[in-house]
């Protein structure tokens, strides 16, 4: 790994910390991967359903990464099975991504050419699926970008 992340507090004060207008109130799980890069790791398209989490926020440890270390989180339009895709986002050392763990952000790890590092929390947020009112869609939510 290329230096040390210095965290500070825990997953859930760092989430809870975030500039987000609904931030998640339910417990998280953290996970730090390394996709190795001689075998090309990668993870095929699927959602963040799974893991029982309302929102997946991540934090890339890779200094020095360039597009053709490859790697990138490709992230498609909202849909279990769209292929168009939406963005490709480089994981870059102290990039944090937030994106929702539902089947409105499908997404991707590319094959990447060089050990890649990333710590994921993934967070249950159970107001968001229990008040009623609450959107339980990204879409009805407030949106800063789209
Ligand atoms: O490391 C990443 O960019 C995403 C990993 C991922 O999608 C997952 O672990 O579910
Ligand atoms: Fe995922």
């Amino acid at each position: 790994m290329y230096g040390t992340p210095q965290i500070f507090c825990s997953p859930t004060t760092l989430l809870h910390h975030l500039p987000v207008a609904r931030p998640p109130s339910g417990s998280t799980r953290t996970m730090v991967a390394c996709y190795p890069g001689e075998a090309r790791g990668r993870y095929l398209r699927h959602c963040d359903t799974g893991r029982g989490a309302a929102l997946t926020a991540i934090l890339y440890l890779n200094r020095g990464w360039s597009a053709e270390d490859g790697g990138q989180l490709r992230l498609y339009e909202e849909g279990f099975h769209n292929t168009q895709v939406r963005a490709d986002v480089a994981p870059l050392a102290g990039r944090l991504l937030l994106f929702w763990a539902t089947e409105e952000c499908p997404h991707e790890v590319l094959p990447a050419r060089r050990d890649r590092f990333a710590m994921t929390i993934w967070c249950r947020d159970t107001a968001r699926w229990t008040r009623p009112g609450w959107p339980t869609r990204c879409s009805d939510a407030p949106r800063w970008r789209r």
